[in-house]
This record gives structure tokens, C-alpha cells and sequence, in this order.
């Protein structure tokens, strides 16, 4: 097996850290792919109990870990936040049908870094509202829609040129998405895989996998470069797994459970290690950060992917996420009405992550910095 490294000329001095991932992006085997591209790596539960055990400057605070249990209980006994609630938003898909999936699996392929400085985002209007941040993806990918625009089709976005490619996401303000060269390369790479190995459809990838969610993160990892968020780390082969993670954790959500969304092993995916839910999990106080960290990001230093502050912050939002997740179910055990009711990483995040943006402009929330990087993997 010959990999091929084809790293793309990047439009302007970028860090190490692009480089670094862009290059990991496009190592291509050649001759098949016999052996799992996870083969050797620990899952991101495992990577996640390891960092936590041997972190240095973010501590996880079980009083924070209770206190976030305690509203994920009430959400659960006062019906506040459930498996229904992906669907809620306006900007995600309602059909529960294949068009949704697709649409699922364009956004989670180009879900990352989207943050900039509060003076320079980028804003999409849509239907007479502005979307920024992750919200502005899914307004354009809806714009493009409304305009007929079949973005949502691998069989036009394998080829898409780059100039359709601005119009699609285009910005509203005079601040581009970030990192739109990257997002470009990404997207016809997917496209080209769905095209070559599946037939043009996200939803041949999970007929593969018999509703196991393992399986398909698997065969994602495995034929889908840009989803491989591995990495070595002292030593050992980690992996985070956050765009592959949430992909699956929104097919699920968007079907409800159901149908294409039906996965017997849901409850193994955890937490999706982005750079947001860390502020809502310390503004809760579950996990601290050491002076120094929080000096370091105040400051507004970027991050190369890889270093030892990333993984700290990446691993105890995992870990820390799974412990609130047996918090809580261990009250809804103790409720004999609730005892068999949902919980599971995946609600919990997407709860704090709603909930970090729905406070994004409050004093106590926007005290907490969070990581800056540039990189495709969150
Ligand atoms: N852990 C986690 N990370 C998530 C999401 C989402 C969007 N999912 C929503 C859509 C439907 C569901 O109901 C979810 O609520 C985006 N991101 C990440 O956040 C960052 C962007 O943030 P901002 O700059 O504020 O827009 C970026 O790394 C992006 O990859 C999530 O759910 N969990």
C-alpha cells in the first residue's frame, strides 16, 4: 500500500497546524484499503479517560459535573429537550427522508471553524435572518436550495467548480466563511467518494452498516480523509472522531431515531469535541481551566493541531460529558416514572451547545475564552 502525499498549495501562509491536517487530508492509498484506517487508535472514549487521568491544566469539578446532570434530569422530567428538538430548529431539514440525510452529510462535512473575531464574521441571510457561525453553513446550504442550486447532490458538488462554490456560500457581510479554499477540496472529495464507492448517496453508507453506529463511523474514517480527526499524542494513536461523531449523532437526530436514523449502538457515540461546548462546560463550572491556560487563551494564541493544550481541552470535554451522562442517569433511575427515558452524550451536547449559543452575549459566558484553531476536523 503506497500513500501518496498530495498536500494542496494553500492560498496563504497558513500555520503548521493547517498544513499539517491538510496534508493528513490527503494521503491516499493506493492499493485498496484492506486494513481499518482505526486499526491501533483508541476510541475517543478511551482517548478521552487517558487525557483526563494525565491532563495537566483542565481539572474536571464533579460539583459542575452534578450541577449539569441536574438540568439534563429536568430537561428530561419537564420534557424540555428530547430527540425531537434537532428537528425544532429552523434551519434544519423536517422531511426525515433520504433529501434530509444528504443535507445532513454536506453540512457535517463542512462543519468546522467557524469562529473569527466578533468584528469580522460572517453573516448568511436567509428567509429575512442573519446566521453566523455554524448557522451561517446551514442558511447558505438552504439559500442554495431555495435557488436551485443542487447542493445537496454528490453528483454536482463532486465537480463543482470554485466559482459556484463562493456564489453557494457566499457572505452577507463583508467577511468570508472561514477557510472556504479547504472547505472546496473537502466537499468534491466527499463527493467523489459517495460517487466512486456508493453510488452518489450518503444513505448507500449506511445501508452498510446494519444500523450499527461503530460500523459507520468505521466506514467513514475509512473511505472519508477529511472525517479522520487521529492523531498521535504522546506516544499513543488517539482519535477524537468529532465531524464523524456528530454526522451520525445528525442523521440520528433527523430522523428521529428512526428509518436511515436507527442505530442500535447510538448511546457509544460521545460528545463532539468542538471548541464550543468546553465554554458552556466550564460556565457550568464541570471542568476548570489552570491560570496559565486561561492566560494563554485570553491572550487569544492560536492553537497548532496536536498541541498538548488542544488535547486537554478536547479530552476532558469528552470525558467530562460522560460522566455528566452517568450522573444522569443515575437520577433518572432513582425516577420510577423516568427510569427507561433517553439520555445519552449526544442530548447532552447538543444541549449545552444550543444552550453555550443561546447566552453567546452574556457577560458570565463571554468571559470564557475558547480555543482557536484553524483545522477541518471541528
Ligand atoms: N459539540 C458540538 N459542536 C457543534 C454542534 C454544531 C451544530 N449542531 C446543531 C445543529 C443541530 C443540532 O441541534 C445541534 O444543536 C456545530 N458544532 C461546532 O461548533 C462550532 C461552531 O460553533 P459557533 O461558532 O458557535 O457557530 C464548530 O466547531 C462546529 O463544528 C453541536 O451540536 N455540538
Amino acid at each position: 500500500m503506497i500513500h501518496v502525499w498530495a498536500p494542496i498549495k494553500l492560498s496563504s501562509a497558513k500555520s503548521f497546524g493547517l498544513r499539517h491536517s491538510i496534508s493528513r487530508l490527503f494521503s491516499i492509498s493506493y492499493f485498496g484499503n484492506t486494513k481499518s484506517k482505526m486499526q491501533g487508535y483508541m476510541s475517543p472514549r478511551e482517548t478521552a479517560r487517558l487525557i483526563a487521568d494525565t491532563c495537566l491544566d483542565v481539572k474536571i469539578n464533579m460539583e459542575g459535573v452534578k450541577k449539569v446532570a441536574n438540568i439534563m434530569y429536568n430537561c428530561v422530567k419537564n420534557k424540555k429537550y428530547s430527540l425531537q428538538s434537532w428537528c425544532e430548529h429552523e434551519l434544519n431539514p423536517k422531511s426525515m427522508d433520504k433529501a434530509a440525510v444528504e443535507w445532513v452529510f454536506v453540512a457535517d462535512t463542512l462543519n468546522f471553524s467557524f469562529w473569527s473575531a466578533d468584528s469580522e464574521k460572517c453573516f448568511v441571510e436567509y428567509k429575512g435572518k442573519q446566521h453566523s457561525g455554524y448557522w451561517s453553513l446551514a442558511a447558505a446550504l438552504n439559500r442554495a436550495l431555495d435557488e436551485g442550486i443542487p447542493i445537496t447532490d454528490p453528483s454536482y458538488y463532486a465537480s463543482i467548480s470554485r466559482e459556484d462554490f463562493l456564489k453557494v456560500f457566499r457572505s452577507d457581510s463583508e467577511y468570508d466563511m472561514p477557510m472556504l479554499d479547504e472547505r472546496l477540496e473537502v466537499l468534491r472529495e466527499a463527493g467523489k467518494v459517495l460517487l466512486q464507492k456508493y453510488d452518489g448517496s450518503f444513505v448507500n453508507c449506511i445501508r452498510h452498516c446494519e444500523k450499527s453506529a461503530q460500523r459507520l463511523i468505521k466506514l467513514v474514517v475509512n473511505d472519508f480523509p477529511s472525517y479522520r480527526d487521529m492523531l498521535e499524542y504522546n506516544g499513543k494513536k488517539v482519535s477524537f472522531l468529532k465531524r464523524v461523531q456528530i454526522l451520525i449523532a445528525d442523521v440520528w437526530g433527523c430522523c428521529e431515531g428512526q428509518s436511515y436514523g436507527e442505530f442500535s449502538d447510538i448511546d457509544t457515540v460521545t460528545m463532539f469535541a468542538d471548541y464550543r461546548i468546553p465554554q458552556a462546560l466550564v460556565y457550568f463550572g464541570a471542568l476548570e481551566y489552570s491560570d496559565k491556560l486561561m492566560d494563554y487563551m485570553n491572550r487569544g494564541e492560536v492553537m497548532k493541531t496536536g498541541d498538548r493544550y488542544e488535547n486537554e481541552i478536547r479530552g476532558c470535554s469528552i470525558w467530562v460529558t460522560e460522566l455528566i451522562c452517568e450522573e444522569t442517569k443515575k437520577m433518572l433511575a432513582q425516577d420510577e416514572s423516568l427510569k427507561s427515558a433517553l439520555m445519552n452524550s449526544i442530548l447532552i451536547d447538543h444541549y449545552l451547545w444550543d444552550y453555550r449559543r443561546e447566552l453567546a452575549e452574556e457577560e458570565e459566558m463571554k468571559k470564557i475564552p475558547f480555543h482557536r484553531i484553524r483545522c477541518i476536523y471541528y
